[in-house]
């Protein structure tokens, strides 16, 4: 038998193992702690990780509410273990031994408002709930959902730098959003099957900043035009500005949002599981363009990132966008890093 063929007997042999595995409940115990647990985005995102079999411990902290949230959670008949801790007194408590920390905590925006006019309250609070993660689990990954991401990431990572323990492969700023509303978008236009869709989603997380690259979109769809290509890429750019706009002042995307969430951190654990080949896109400390944050496919594994894939061939719209994207990037990393330094 060939090697190239006894390699892809190996790997299917360790799915199927894999699947057995986690299908028994027979994983590792594993904690997720949410934290902002009570809000439109926490209690959905509660609910689906207590669905979630590789979940053993579900820890959901905000200042008020969690009690209710937790009770009603936990006569779920799945195997977590639901515990509800409310007030900064129980932080620590919520936090320990924690595999994965959730951050939905912080304020939604309202119609006319951009992500980074949630900066003044939302840095403030990402930088106490980190500092909090650096001392009862700093070696949990750590996703982050709070808006502006393409500012609260590089705040959560001066906080980790300056207690010391910063990991750049635990840090994810979470943009499966855009690549869920990438992929709704496209299947519907292009008429391919949605549950068959893939399409990366690179940048970062605020209008041209997020980029589709609908160029690499499987399955290919070559009827559609650079017209349709245009609209879709728009259409995702400003997905959460059309459910801010729909909601009319209620807050913005939290079923989606937590749909969302609830997939990238099952892709975490299946990562530190051990489950080969986990790709997702994230907004991750990267080298893969001059900016040192930027969300593309990364491999989850036993430690988190993995690898970083490149951005792969670009079309020359994804090209130009690309270059147009960098400078509204750089300065919401650089006003992250400059609060986090500064406060
Ligand atoms: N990354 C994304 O794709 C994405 C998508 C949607 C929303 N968001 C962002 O997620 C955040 C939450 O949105 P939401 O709709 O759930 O808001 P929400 O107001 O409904 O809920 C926020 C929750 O955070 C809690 N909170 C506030 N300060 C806290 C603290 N110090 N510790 C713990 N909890 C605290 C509040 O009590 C509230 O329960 C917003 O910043 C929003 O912009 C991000
Ligand atoms: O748009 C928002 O403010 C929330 C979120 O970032 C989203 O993309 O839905």
């Amino acid at each position: 038998m060939r090697p190239s063929m006894l390699r892809s007997m190996e790997s299917v042999l360790r799915r199927a193992a894999d699947a057995r595995y986690f299908s028994s409940g027979a994983g590792p115990e594993r904690k997720v702690a949410i934290l902002g647990a009570a809000g439109g985005i926490g209690q959905p995102l509660s609910l689906l990780m207590k669905l979630n079999p590789l979940v053993s411990q579900l820890s959901l902290y905000d200042i008020a509410g969690t009690p209710g949230v937790a009770a009603d959670v936990s006569h779920i008949n799945t195997a977590a273990q639901v515990a509800g801790f409310a007030g900064e007194d129980q932080l620590g408590e919520a936090l320990k031994d924690s595999d994965i920390v959730i951050i939905p905590a912080g304020v939604p925006r309202k119609p006319g408002m951009t992500r980074d006019d949630l900066f003044n309250i939302n840095a403030g609070i990402v930088k106490s709930l980190c500092t909090a993660i650096a001392k009862h689990c700093p070696h949990a990954l750590v996703n982050m959902i709070s808006n502006p991401v393409n500012s609260t990431v590089p705040i959560a990572a001066e906080v980790f730098k300056k207690m010391g323990t910063y990991d750049e492969k635990k840090l994810f700023g979470v943009t499966m959003l855009d690549v869920v509303r990438a992929k709704t978008f496209y299947a519907a236009k292009a008429g391919v099957p949605v549950a068959d869709v893939n399409v990366p989603v690179v940048g970062g997380h605020a209008g041209i900043t997020i980029l589709p690259l609908f160029s690499q979109a499987t399955p290919s769809a070559n009827s559609l035009s650079h017209e349709d290509i245009k609209a879709l890429t728009k259409r995702t750019q400003d997905g959460g500005t059309e459910v801010v706009e729909a909601k009319a002042g209620k807050g913005s995307a939290t079923l989606s949002m937590a749909y969302a969430g609830a997939v990238f951190a099952d892709a975490c654990l299946k990562g530190l599981n051990g489950v080969p080949d986990v790709v997702e896109c994230s907004f991750v400390q990267s080298n893969i363009t001059e900016l040192p944050f930027f969300a593309s496919k990364v491999r989850l594994g036993k430690n988190g990132v993995e690898d970083i894939h490149g951005l792969g061939p670009l079309s020359d719209f994804e090209k130009q966008g690309l270059e147009s994207l960098k400078e509204e990037l750089k300065a919401s990393i650089e006003k992250g890093i400059k609060f986090a330094k500064e406060n």
